[in-house]
């Protein structure tokens, strides 16, 4: 098994970016290269010191469900679980998790510093070549870039990873061609918030290398196997950058979320195998578009309004325009989350979320057709979607024209 990043190295807690380094951008993801100068002291390599938490009446179900990963704390960290001692989901996905979880730590550090304005300058990717964005994507803001080559960084050094998709890059990167994974990525979902402080959050599915293309020229086996259809997903998670930054996967048994505990760097697992109810009373949508709505969805959105769907309750509202927290949010509360009209991508955003839905027991729909099973055609193909309980999303399919046609372009 390859080393994990060197991140154990004990450092006390300083200030997150020195000043000095806030220049430069460049400098700047620089200072995040180096895992000394992160504030997070240690890291589930070495066993979790849970000090810290006593006292914070941490639930049941964590301490439960550590048990089971063989912690004798009481306490399980997200590298703990996918181990050997809990759910085991392999030597080289949990060295590419490791890397995932320290890239997702990085950036949870960049979107909570006093000093992000500072990349309100740049315009360049970092390493200085240009991020195109062709006439269907929006151009990238620069806490997006840096965050795309955070996580770039994260996986060239796991050793894991053949090709990383991501929503910033036209095309995908090929990066080793032993890497066993490939990572479809949305590095910062919902950055269009950032300057308000509401939360964002990172996407991405792992797929495993389709050896069978090997022989290919190297643009097209990346592209053909960023394109694998979301059946194939062997893991996929968010990680949403909020009052808590949580980490929340599926390797294809449940879906489990893991909250960082600041003060030792670990992701600790706080909720075990979710379970969406499977019926909600909460809507989710930016429901100023309403007239611009087919006729299905508004009838929808007009009954379950007023508790005359099929639960005869008044449903709330509830959008704060960023994916991972809307659907975050459903999972734990139930109901739906939708974006109707083409916005929201298939690979890297669609996919990855549908899968921990469906392990959750709820649904994911482009609102006639179950997500996973679309075969991507595009990188950045772009699909209406719906996610939550099962009982809402049946319900909302069953209004047949849910899907929004007319999408102007929206300035805000
Ligand atoms: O403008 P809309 O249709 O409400 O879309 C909002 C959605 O767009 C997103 O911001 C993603 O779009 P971007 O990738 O362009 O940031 C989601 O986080 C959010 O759910």
């Amino acid at each position: 098994m390859q080393s994990p990043p060197n991140i154990t190295a004990q450092v006390s807690p300083a200030p997150l970016l020195q000043p000095k380094l806030l220049h430069s951008p460049s400098k700047l993801l620089h200072s995040f290269s180096s895992p000394r100068n992160l504030f997070l002291g240690r890291t589930s390599f070495q066993g979790p010191k849970m000090a810290s938490l006593s006292g914070f009446g941490f639930g049941s179900q964590a301490k439960c469900s550590a048990s089971a990963s063989g912690s004798d704390n009481g306490f399980s960290t997200l590298i703990d679980y996918v181990g050997k001692g809990g759910i085991d989901v392999g030597d080289d996905l949990v060295v590419l998790l490791s890397h995932i979880q320290f890239a997702c730590k990085r950036i949870a550090a960049l979107v909570a510093s006093p000093f992000n304005s500072s990349l309100g300058k740049q315009t360049g990717r970092v390493d200085g070549s240009s991020v195109a964005g062709g006439s269907d994507r929006d151009a990238p803001k620069p806490l997006d870039i840096v965050s795309n080559e955070i996580i770039l960084s994260s996986l060239r050094n796991s050793g894991k990873v053949a090709v990383m998709a991501s929503e910033e890059d036209n095309n995908p990167i090929w990066i080793t061609d032993d890497g066993p994974f490939v990572v479809v990525t949305d590095p910062l979902d919902g950055s269009r918030n950032i300057d308000a402080s509401i939360p964002t959050g990172t996407i991405f599915g792992i797929y495993r290398r389709l050896v069978e293309l090997d022989h290919l020229p190297r643009e097209e086996k990346a592209q053909l196997n960023s394109l694998q259809s979301g059946t194939r997903l062997i893991a996929a998670g968010y990680v949403l950058y909020s009052s808590a930054t949580l980490f929340c996967t599926s390797f294809g048994s449940g879906t489990h979320a893991f909250t960082l505990d600041h003060s030792t760097g670990d992701f600790i697992l706080t909720h075990a195998n979710i379970k969406i109810p499977t019926r909600g009373q909460i809507y989710s949508v930016n429901d100023a578009r309403y007239f611009d709505w087919p006729e299905g969805l508004r009838k929808y959105i007009d009954n379950v309004r007023q508790g005359k769907g099929r639960y005869p309750k008044k449903y709330s509202a509830r959008y704060i325009c960023s994916l991972v927290a809307d659907l975050h949010r459903t999972l734990l509360y139930g109901g739906v989350a939708m974006n109707p009209r083409d916005h929201l991508r298939l690979v890297y955003e669609a996919n990855p979320l549908s899968f921990l839905v469906e392990q959750a027991g709820g649904k994911g729909s482009d609102g006639k057709n179950r997500i996973l099973s679309i075969q991507p055609v595009k990188l950045h193909q772009r699909l209406p979607l719906f996610l939550g309980s099962s009982e809402d999303i049946d319900e909302l399919e069953s209004y047949g024209d849910v899907q929004q046609k007319v999408n102007p372009g929206y300035e805000v």
